[in-house]
């Protein structure tokens, strides 16, 4: 019988008990752990096409400016590329005082000669030697016995303790990994690890990096976190150790798998920018280190311009970078829900420069990342009216009453329904100018002079004298009013009843334009928005009002039953 898929597993335990002593889940990250970036280890980094130098090379002065002070710059042994691009480091003085390079090598003597001849020269290099440790490692890749596999762990750092010591001119380091640690039996990786340790004699003044990769990620990341607070307890000589961790994605969870690591004791986390690399990819450094402003800590890594590390990451990979990628991908700000847009409005109205970030939906400021608010809203069916408002707000200066949003946001749903895709920014303003900056029929405001004495008292301080077009046939009007507006109105000659109005200045300085917004019944319509937009604060009243006239005009024409609708 063909099993179950579920019946092809078993559940893995890297203890034979619970290893009920763990103290990691009330640990907090306080502090970055130190980063390395593996990106630039091209065999492992499984690019369909691998970099070739110059890519190398770029994707190097990233890191830098990244501020990366510990970069695996290539496995030398592997290819010519390889071996070239870290031989250019070096001879062309292209590593900076502060950083330290990395070199990976199998345990087998002529690869650890050659890796060794790649970075001698450098000021400073650590040399990474690994070789697999798990049972079915040992089993199907090796056929080998424990004894045997610690053997290729001792004998390759005895090679690398030889091939370096040949090179006094540079400052080596050395770091081991227990491949697959993950699924290693704890003791096992230990042993292991230990005798590398005597091999080496490390101090706390030149520490031995204990790498414990989880090549393949097999189980919940706190069973990781139990295996790394494990070998931290035990370890040999742990003040002359540093903790490195090395998650891959394999289950989804290798951001979650290293923060724990980190709680469990682990001083440093190896990974690559937007979790590339061999199969789902290692962990994704950016994640975790953008992860850290929303405790309160510094990363110690800039991504202030995170668009244009993406866009070389992207050049260098030659793969993409999804959308909706954690802090980088190109949708991560955007909201195109309404309850999301009408909550972000709010948030960024009362947000203030010096404050507590407190924006709704968005964990961190995108200005932190160089990113810019434009795309923070976009405009779809399933966006509401706080969405639109903002856009035009944004954009184009109109904060528009509320009763006129939700009015307005109608005109636009009509639009998103019908057509099923996004509304551009520039699309919601021409949609809005047709709707009610362009309502100019029938009535056309042509000129108007106005004179008034708003502090005498008759009741019709205000006179005015209007030129207008009714369908193209010119007009003179004359009404008086205690006010501009109810001057105008009378002019007008209808039976208008203004029910709100709101004004406000658009831009600054000699810029300057009114906009006015007129809410008005016109008999015993329902009521219905006109919006003016003119340098002249008067003016944009008068145009506001046509406006609402001509839209009440067409609704009449047009939608007899608009009344019902618009008196919400
Ligand atoms: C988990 C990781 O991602 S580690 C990094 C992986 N990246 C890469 O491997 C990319 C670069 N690698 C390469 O280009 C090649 O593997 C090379 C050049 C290093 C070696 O190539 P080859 O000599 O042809 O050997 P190959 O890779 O097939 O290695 C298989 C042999 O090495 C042994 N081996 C594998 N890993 C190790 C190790 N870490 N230490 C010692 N021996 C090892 C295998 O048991 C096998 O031995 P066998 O031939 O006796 O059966
Ligand atoms: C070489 C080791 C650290 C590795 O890349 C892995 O195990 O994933």
């Amino acid at each position: 019988m063909i099993p179950r898929p579920s019946d092809k597993y078993r559940p893995f335990r890297p203890f034979a008990r619970d290893f009920s002593e763990r103290t990691w889940p009330s640990r907090r990250i306080e502090h970055p752990p130190i980063w390395m970036s593996t990106d630039l280890r091209d065999g492992n980094q499984s690019l369909i096409e691998p970099m070739s130098v110059e890519r190398k090379l770029r994707f190097f002065e990233q890191l830098v400016k990244i501020g990366f002070k510990e970069i695996e710059v290539g496995f030398p042994s592997a290819s010519q590329t390889d071996f070239d691009f870290v031989r250019k480091l070096v001879d062309e003085k292209r590593i900076p005082e502060d950083v330290t390079i990395i070199v990976l090598t199998q345990s087998r003597e002529d690869l650890i000669r050659r890796t060794v001849e790649a970075a001698a020269g450098a000021k400073r290099a650590i040399v990474h030697l690994y070789n697999a440790c798990a049972p079915a490692f040992r089993k199907i890749v090796f056929n080998m016995s424990k004894d045997q596999i610690k053997e290729i762990a001792v004998s390759g750092t005895r090679a690398v303790k030889e091939f370096t010591g040949q090179h006094p001119e540079t400052s080596w380091r050395y770091e081991y990994s227990p491949e697959v640690f993950s699924t290693t039996e704890p003791e096992f990786a230990l042993e292991v690890c230990n005798a590398v340790g005597d091999v080496w004699q490390p101090s706390p003044e030149s520490k031995i990096i204990f790498n414990l990769p989880a090549t393949i990620e097999a189980t919940t990341p706190n069973l990781y976190a139990d295996q790394i607070e494990w070998m931290h307890k035990n370890l040999k000589r742990r003040d002359s150790v540093v903790l490195s961790v090395h998650p891959h994605n394999d289950r989804g969870t290798a951001v979650a798998a290293a923060e724990f690591a980190v709680m469990a004791g682990a001083d440093r986390i190896e990974g690559c920018l937007f979790g590339n690399g061999e199969r789902t990819g290692n962990v994704d450094l950016v994640t975790l280190a953008l992860n850290l402003y929303t405790q309160g800590i510094h990363p110690g890594l800039d991504f202030s311009d995170i668009d244009e590390v993406r866009r070389c990451v992207e050049y260098c990979n030659q793969l993409p970078v999804h959308p909706r990628h954690p802090y980088a991908g190109d949708l991560v700000f955007t909201a195109f829900s309404g309850s999301h847009q009408d909550a972000i409005k709010k948030g960024f109205a009362q947000q203030q420069p010096d404050a507590l970030w407190e924006v709704p939906y968005l964990p961190i400021d995108p200005a932190d990342l160089g990113r810019s608010y434009d795309a923070v809203i976009r405009v779809n069916s399933q966006s509401g009216k706080g969405g639109v408002a903002y856009l035009l707000e944004q954009e184009h200066g109109l904060a528009l009453p509320r009763r006129l949003q939700i009015e307005f946001s109608r005109a636009i749903q009509r639009v998103t329904d019908e057509t099923g895709s996004e509304v551009t920014s520039g699309a919601v303003y021409k949609i809005f100018s047709k709707e009610y900056l362009e309502q100019d029929q029938p009535w056309k405001l042509v000129r108007h002079r106005i004179t008034g004495d708003p502090k005498a008292d008759s009741g019709h301080q205000f006179s005015i004298d209007a030129e207008v077009e009714v369908n193209g046939e010119v007009r003179h009007l004359q009404g008086k009013g205690d006010g501009a507006i109810a001057a105008f109105v009378d002019a007008v000659g209808m039976p208008i009843r203004i029910m709100d109005y709101h004004e406000h200045a658009i831009g600054t300085g000699t810029d300057t334009r009114a906009a006015s917004y007129v809410e008005l019944r016109v008999g015993d319509s329902a009521t219905g928005f006109g919006v003016g937009v003119h340098r002249d604060i008067v003016t944009a009243s008068f145009l506001a009002i046509l406006s609402a006239v001509n839209r009440h005009a067409a609704a009449d024409v047009t939608q007899p039953d608009t009344a019902e609708t618009t008196e919400a």
